[in-house]
């Protein structure tokens, strides 16, 4: 099938290589020319494990293309796929103006073909009929049918999501899109589920609501192990064997971050606002996240009294998970502030996200090249991101390097016994 991808950012770049893996026609566009330049060089503007070769494959093959040009890729697809951000609005709502500024630009570009627009970004129950309305307000005469495909893909195993999908959500209003789309989607898997738009579009916005609501509990559930100490790790393994409950997302930590489920959380609460609908459960997801990254502060707190000016803290991980260099919503740039405002010195490492970080860190942040370095004469270590690299150090290393003794674990990912062994402090989250 021939496609176009408009958005060619951690959604629109990966899924849309992925269709080309397929033996798809496929035409990514973005507006951002230096964007498009470096693609059409083979450099991969974001960090994807698997994407780099996979971009290479499948333009030397000819399947793949980038482009600025969105009218002439949408003239030569049969299906145009929406992938711009959806970011938060002031408000809290999901701001839609990438989305309907394409429409708008897809509406121009049509001729009276028939083709399929799919909306892949993350949109509010409705937007999929809005998009529909605005397109045929500049083009009444157009032959489409404007589809929801939501996007699970997580960051940093994008490539693998994107082949072995849980499942693919078709909200279609004919059944002749419906049937492309899962002749589309078909190679993927076999668990498609066919839908109306609205429902595809909630089901997005539930699934992330309810991974942030697992996270938020068992951070809640933690914070509750610290003030009788019991161990997070067990309660949660204890859960977890429970089939009902299941193991995954049960990772007590910092909270969580990223580009979806802050801004997606707060969008979904809004939508039901906005039908006089005020959710308690989300607004708690919410309260319990915001304020969980201060269990690291309140941890240093404890352990240095009211000596902690003039102290350095070895700062691991910038990026709010491991394996993306994605900064947004990193719970590091919450941390980072709060030990500054303390007059402690901070020393920060991210094997990826570095260079995204200095732009938004304040100028006083040391941002250091190795490990190493991160590690060195510090007064307390600050885990904040669990990137393998840091846990295979042994912790006889980080006592040889380290000025005092103290780990403060943000993940609950080193192995504290073996560092209590060596004569460490050692706080985690839920683990007291
Ligand atoms: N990042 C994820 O892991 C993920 C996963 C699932 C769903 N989503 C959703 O997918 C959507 C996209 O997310 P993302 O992280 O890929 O965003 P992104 O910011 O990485 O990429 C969006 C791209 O769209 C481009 N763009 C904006 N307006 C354009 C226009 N008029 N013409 C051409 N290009 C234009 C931007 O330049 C940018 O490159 C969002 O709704 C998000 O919530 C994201
Ligand atoms: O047990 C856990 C699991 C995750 N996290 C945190 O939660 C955040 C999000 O993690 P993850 O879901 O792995 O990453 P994303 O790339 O943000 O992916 C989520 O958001 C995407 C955008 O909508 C969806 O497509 C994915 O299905 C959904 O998992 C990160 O800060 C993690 O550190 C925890 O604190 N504990």
């Amino acid at each position: 099938m021939k496609l176009a991808v408009i958005g060619t950012g951690y959604v629109g770049l990966v899924s849309g290589t992925g269709f080309s893996e397929l033996g798809n026609d496929v035409i990514c566009v973005d507006k951002i020319k230096e964007k498009i330049e470096q693609l059409n060089n083979n450099q991969i503007p974001i960090y994807e494990p698997g994407l780099e070769e996979l971009v290479r494959k499948n333009r030397e093959a000819g399947r793949l293309s980038f482009t600025t040009d969105l009218k002439a890729a949408v003239k030569a697809s049969d299906l145009v796929f929406i992938a711009v951000g959806t970011p938060e609005s002031p408000s809290g709502a999901a701001d839609l103006s990438y989305v309907y500024g394409v429409a708008e630009e897809i509406g121009e570009a049509l001729d009276h073909k028939y083709k399929v627009i799919v909306v892949k970004s993350t949109v509010p129950v409705g937007t999929s009929e809005e998009v529909e309305r605005r397109i045929l307000m500049k083009n009444p005469d157009a032959n489409i049918d404007v589809c929801s495909v939501p996007e699970f893909l997580r960051e940093g195993s994008a490539v693998h999501d994107t082949f072995h999908p849980d499942r693919i959500v078709i909200g279609a209003r004919t059944e002749k899109a419906a049937n492309l789309l899962v002749e589309l989607h078909s190679p993927l898997t076999d668990k498609i589920i066919t839908t109306d738009p609205r429902s595809s579009e909630m089901i997005k916005y539930a699934s992330n609501a309810f991974l942030a609501t697992k996270i938020s509990f068992i951070n809640e559930m933690a914070n509750i192990c610290d003030a009788y100490e019991a161990d997070i790790q067990a309660v949660a393994k204890g859960m977890g064997l429970d089939h009902r409950i299941g193991p995954k997302f049960l990772n007590a930590g910092i909270g969580y971050g990223g580009s979806c489920f802050p801004k997606d959380v707060k969008a979904l609460k809004h939508l039901a606002e906005e039908k006089n609908y005020h959710s308690k459960i989300l607004q708690a997801v919410i309260n319990v996240n915001d304020k969980q990254s201060d269990r690291m502060i309140e941890h240093f707190d404890d352990i240095f009294g009211d000596k902690v000016e003039g102290l350095t803290v070895g700062m691991l991980g910038l990026a709010f998970k491991p394996n993306t260099d994605d900064m947004r919503e990193a719970p590091s740039l919450k941390i980072i502030p709060k030990l500054l405002e303390r007059g402690v010195h901070v020393k920060a490492y991210d094997p990826i996200a570095r260079d995204n970080a200095q732009s938004l860190l304040p100028q006083e942040v040391k941002i250091v090249g190795s490990l190493t370095e991160a590690i060195q004469d510090v007064d307390a270590l600050f885990l904040v991101t669990e990137w393998e690299e840091f846990l295979s150090l042994s912790p006889a290393e980080l006592k040889a390097l380290m000025k005092q003794q103290v780990v403060i674990d943000g993940r609950n990912a080193f192995d504290r016994d073996a560092l209590k062994q060596e004569g460490f402090i050692y706080r985690g989250i839920g683990r007291k």
